[in-house]
């Protein structure tokens, strides 16, 4: 943690974070002593094997859980608060598009539910297609467009409230290699225009590299962080860059770390 407290309104803080789950062989800690301090705007990734509570800390994160032990603060708010504010946005594995909805409907859904008319949810939604490049596809249902398309789609949707923060439960997972590869450039675009935010779930250690500032590795049993890397390459990141020295390097350093985690997985 760093030594000088960061202005609460600007940090998102994760102090002493323990899950415990009560299950028929006893008490199973899920998560324990998770420390994190996330600055606004941040794009933070959460790297680790199966099992090691990556999705049980974005529950605790976006108030879905309660922690057993410590606190959160998100920007000044608890999670309660902060859920309640609408400040969360989701992006979950599978797309999820309401199949009788064509992607402008789809995109409008959150706004509709919150009750916004007609007119300024139809403007919203369709310039969230446009930042998503899906200009001309707003009456496209979703049989008629391809899976990235539909990735594409669930931003726009999850973005159409303006959250203050993003949460990328590994997204891109069930794309082939080159179109992971084309939807991370799309979505490092989309949020540095949004400046929300972000943080990724993933597997993917070059996917974890392209898109973060930071990497968070976790391992499990109990599900805590080994390692808290920064990555120092300059933005715009391109297909280019994966192909240098300096990216070479953080995804030697990232997978031995992965490789770390994983060990005792099966034990
Ligand atoms: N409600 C629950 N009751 C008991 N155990 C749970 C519960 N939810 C999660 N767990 C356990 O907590 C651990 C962490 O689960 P979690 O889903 O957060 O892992 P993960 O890193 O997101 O895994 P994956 O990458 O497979 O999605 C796992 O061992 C899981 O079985």
């Amino acid at each position: 943690m760093s030594a000088v407290a960061a202005d609460a309104a600007e940090t998102l803080s994760v102090r002493n974070v323990g899950i415990d789950f009560t299950t028929k062989d006893g008490v199973f800690p899920a998560l324990d002593g998770v420390n994190i301090e996330i600055p606004v705007g941040g794009f933070t990734t959460l790297l680790g094997p199966s099992g090691c509570g990556k999705s049980t800390l974005l529950r605790t994160i976006s108030d879905i859980l309660q922690p057993t032990r410590g606190s959160l603060s998100l920007f000044g708010l608890t999670p309660r608060e902060a859920r309640q504010d609408g400040a969360f946005g989701f992006v979950f594995q599978d797309p999820v598009l309401l199949p009788w909805r064509n992607c402008l409907q789809n995109t409008a859904l959150p706004l509709q539910v919150a009750g916004v008319g007609k007119r300024e949810r139809t403007e919203r939604a369709a310039e969230m297609l446009k930042l998503v490049g899906l200009e001309g596809f707003e009456t496209r249902m979703p049989s008629q467009i391809s899976g990235g398309m539909a990735r594409r789609v669930a931003i726009a949707r999850a973005l159409v409230l303006s959250p203050r923060i993003l949460f990328l439960d590994e997204p891109f997972n069930g794309l082939d290699e080159l179109r992971r590869r084309q939807m991370n450039e799309e979505l490092q675009r989309i949020w540095l225009e949004s400046g929300t935010t972000a943080i990724l779930v993933t597997h993917n250690v070059s996917e974890a590299i392209f898109m973060s500032d930071r990497v968070l590795v976790m391992a499990r049993n109990p599900g805590r962080i080994i390692a808290d890397e920064r990555i120092e390459l300059p933005r715009p990141r391109t297909q280019e860059l994966t192909r240098s020295p300096e990216f070479l390097e953080y995804e030697d350093r990232l997978t031995r770390l992965l490789t770390d985690a994983y060990r005792g997985v099966d034990d």
